[in-house]
């Protein structure tokens, strides 16, 4: 590193792999002058050279070095593999930084890493910052949404450059205080949660509309790009339609006929559903998308089972009229329900670790730079700045009144897709949560009375205070508890 430009840099990244080069490109090119570094120093070297014109960027062959090129307060971003490599990074830095100063992971970290480390760090007078960061590649470069966790204090220094680099819609930075130590990583953990149960509906349709609709790969993207321009918009809607028209260059077969049918996984999803089982709140629509992917990866227990049961009803079925607004106003709703578990876990969260996250505010955030950036995120954000106690986003006006609008078609698209054999978890859950949650009485009374049978476990009455059980191998009398 040149004298010159020993503590003159505004921010520094370390980990220059797809997200931590271009996020560094993206600070450069807002005038920023960033600190770059990478473990195997011929990526500082390669983004130095290819886009050293974008920006002023000062490269740094070890950490130290890094260090040494930040202006004080410093402020590091780490974007590098989740999990022993970021605490890694960490240990080293802590050990060359000063109080004051300002580590930030923008990996998709777990949130109870984010405390855990953000409380280590305290101790020693730094300031740890959880960021989640979505957009993939080109919103790193060009605007991602961004959730930063950690201190008030902290924000107030890194906020105005992370409001910089964001998306913009409306005039305003998709990025916001979410709240102190690991809310970040929380609502950026849910956020893919959300990403899954949108995608896996997204696939439900499109196999629908082609095994039950008879609909080509092309035609249904074309479908699907007529969705982009209703209630339906989104960044998701958008490249299904691309990927569906794509046709394979080696084969002249469409592309998704070509890809190999096992979903992969990196984990956010299964850690969105974890957390859930914990707080206690139903993320069917996640959780069927999280195990949609693991069964489309047991591909020996698919292979047995499909050699069992060789007879395939779809063939059988006809396509029933009007499918495709019925898939579309299926998929909506569902959409609805996936995005009202997902708030529903980030409340119940907030509320347990003391986060006080502005719902409202988290919609407003998800509106540009991030992989389910939607049109509809301005009416959730409406529901929440209507109302922040909203006991559900389904009993918002507007969301209330569309999913009336589509409740028909909803059923007719569960019914059409278990007769003709084609899975449906997403839709078919989206809608039993929904009736569940409508239902005047639920079976959960039947639930008790058999727990209260076999273990003595005690049922509540709906016509008096107090536990009861019932003596069922005496004479069945009924006893307070
Ligand atoms: N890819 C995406 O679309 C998104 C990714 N993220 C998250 O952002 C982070 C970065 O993602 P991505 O850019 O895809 O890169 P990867 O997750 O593939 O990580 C590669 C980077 O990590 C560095 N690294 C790995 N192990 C170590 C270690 N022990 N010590 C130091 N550096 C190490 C690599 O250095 P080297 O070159 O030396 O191997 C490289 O810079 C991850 O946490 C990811 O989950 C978040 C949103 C979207
Ligand atoms: O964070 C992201 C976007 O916001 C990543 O794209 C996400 O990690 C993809 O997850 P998976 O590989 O599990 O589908």
């Amino acid at each position: 590193m040149a004298e010159s430009t020993t503590g003159t840099a505004r921010i520094a990244v370390t980990g220059l792999a797809t997200m931590g080069s271009n996020l560094a490109r993206n600070l450069a090119r807002n005038g920023f002058r960033v600190a770059v570094h990478n473990r195997t120093p011929a990526r500082t070297r390669a983004l130095v050279e290819q886009h050293g014109h974008e920006g002023d960027f000062v490269p740094a062959e070890t950490l130290p070095d890094l260090v040494a090129a930040l202006q004080r307060p410093r402020q590091i971003i780490i974007m590098v593999k989740a999990g022993q490599p970021t605490d890694a990074v960490i240990d080293e830095l802590a050990d060359l930084l000063e109080p004051g100063d300002m580590i930030i992971d923008g990996g998709n970290a777990h949130f109870a890493d984010t405390r855990r480390r953000e409380a280590r760090l305290r101790e020693r007078g730094l300031h740890f910052v959880g960021a989640g960061i979505s957009g993939g590649e080109e919103g790193a470069l060009n605007g991602p949404s961004i959730m930063p966790g950690g201190s008030a204090e902290s924000y107030q220094h890194l906020g105005p450059v992370l409001e910089t680099i964001a998306a913009k819609v409306d005039g305003q930075p998709c990025c916001v205080h979410v709240g102190p130590d690991g809310a970040g990583h929380f609502v950026k953990m849910v956020h893919n949660g959300i990403e899954y149960a949108d995608m896996q509906l997204i696939a439900e349709s499109y196999d629908l509309l082609r095994h039950v609709g008879g609909l080509e790969p092309a035609a249904i993207g074309e479908v699907f790009r007529t969705w982009n321009s209703g209630d339906l918009e989104s960044y998701l809607v958008e490249i299904t339609a691309e990927v569906l028209g794509h046709v394979d260059a080696a084969t002249g077969k469409p592309l998704v006929d070509v890809i190999a049918d096992q979903a992969e996984q990196k984990g956010t999803g299964r850690w969105t559903v974890q957390e859930a089982l914990e707080l206690g709140v139903p993320v069917t629509g996640i959780a069927e998308a999280v195990f949609a992917r693991s069964l489309s990866a047991n591909t020996d227990q698919r292979a047995a089972v499909r050699a069992a049961f060789p007879e395939a009803e779809q063939a059988a079925a006809k396509a029933p009229e009007g499918l495709v607004e019925d898939v579309r106003h299926a998929l909506f709703a569902s959409k609805v329900v996936a995005y009202a578990q997902g708030f529903d876990e980030i409340r119940a969260a907030s509320q347990t670790y003391g986060w006080n996250i502005d719902l409202g505010a988290m919609a407003t955030i998800w509106r540009g730079g991030c992989i389910i950036r939607a049109r509809f995120l301005d009416r959730i954000r409406a529901a929440y700045d209507r109302d922040p106690e909203l006991a559900s986003l389904l009993v918002d006006d507007y969301f209330a009144s569309a999913v009336e609008q589509a409740r028909e078609a909803w059923r007719r698209v569960v019914v059409a897709a278990v007769r003709a054999g084609v899975p449906t978890p997403g839709f078919s859950s989206a809608l039993a949560y929904y009736d569940a949650l409508r239902a005047e009485r639920l079976p959960a009374a039947l639930v008790q009375g058999l727990r209260d049978y076999f273990g003595a476990h005690t049922y509540r009455r709906v016509d008096r205070d107090g536990s009861f059980h019932t003596l069922w191998s005496a004479d069945r009398s009924e006893v307070s508890a």
